[in-house]
């Protein structure tokens, strides 16, 4: 069976520096949900021309817009990059300066300029769910991100905290922590 060899990492996305390039409906779709998982995450999207719904979404978030075509400076102190134009030529163009530099790149429904995809994303309080079908069907990502929202309790956030809260009260050092929270979860599956 051909097998996912994506690596998932959960990015702190308050501390980097995050570039959509590109305010149409494919950027506000990307920021929609980049901001659905991260609220406060930090991003500048550059364009000449935003989607009104870009507009209100940024006002409510550390959103910078820039009323501009994309520029290779706008790459300055960016750790990540997201080009999400109607001009190949400038999307393609994105990407390579990216590469040039060593910035990770996402050309958005582009599979071939991606250093990474965005995934479908479930949030249940400190829990997080990513999910990748390898770019085989976002579609699919997208059905699985509601099956998972539908289906994970919502006190899943209280269980965590709890086993947090357990694990700090255990005595002893750290093989007899990991031997107690195995005896206690044991259960769980
Ligand atoms: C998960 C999600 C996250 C997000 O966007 O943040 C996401 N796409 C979403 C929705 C979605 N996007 C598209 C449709 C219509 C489906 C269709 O047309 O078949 C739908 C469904 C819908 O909207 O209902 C269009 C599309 N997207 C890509 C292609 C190119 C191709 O497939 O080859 C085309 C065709 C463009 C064309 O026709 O030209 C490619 C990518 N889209 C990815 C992510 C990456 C792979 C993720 C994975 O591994 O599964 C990848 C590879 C790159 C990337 O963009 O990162 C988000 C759901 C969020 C949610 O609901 O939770
Ligand atoms: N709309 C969709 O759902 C969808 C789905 C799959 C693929 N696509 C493809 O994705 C691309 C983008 O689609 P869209 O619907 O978001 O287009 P759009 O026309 O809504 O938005 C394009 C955005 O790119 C900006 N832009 C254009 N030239 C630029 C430049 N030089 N620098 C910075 N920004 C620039 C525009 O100002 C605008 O904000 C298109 O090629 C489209 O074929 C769209």
């Amino acid at each position: 069976m051909e097998q996912n060899e994506l690596y998932p990492i959960f990015l702190k996305v308050t501390q980097l520096e995050v570039l959509i390039v590109g305010g149409g409906n494919v950027g506000l779709e990307k920021l929609t949900f980049l901001l659905k998982s991260s609220p406060n995450a930090k991003v500048t999207v550059v364009a000449p021309n935003f989607h009104q719904k870009l507009i209100e979404l940024a006002k409510n978030h550390y959103v910078i817009l820039i009323e501009d075509s994309y520029k290779v400076s706008y790459l300055t102190g960016k750790h990540m990059v997201i080009a999400t134009t109607d001009n190949i030529a400038v999307n393609v163009e994105v990407y390579k300066d990216c590469k040039d530099r060593h910035i990770l790149v996402n050309v958005a429904d582009n599979p071939p300029y991606c250093d990474f995809y965005m995934g479908g994303i479930v949030t249940k309080g400190n829990i997080k769910i990513a999910i990748s079908t390898n770019g085989k069907s976002p579609t699919l990502a997208k059905r699985l991100r509601q099956f998972f929202e539908d289906v994970l309790p919502n006190d899943i956030d209280d269980l965590a905290k709890n086993l947090n809260e357990f694990r700090k009260k255990i005595k002893g050092d750290f093989s007899n922590k990991v031997a107690e929270m195995n005896k206690l979860t044991e259960k769980l599956l």
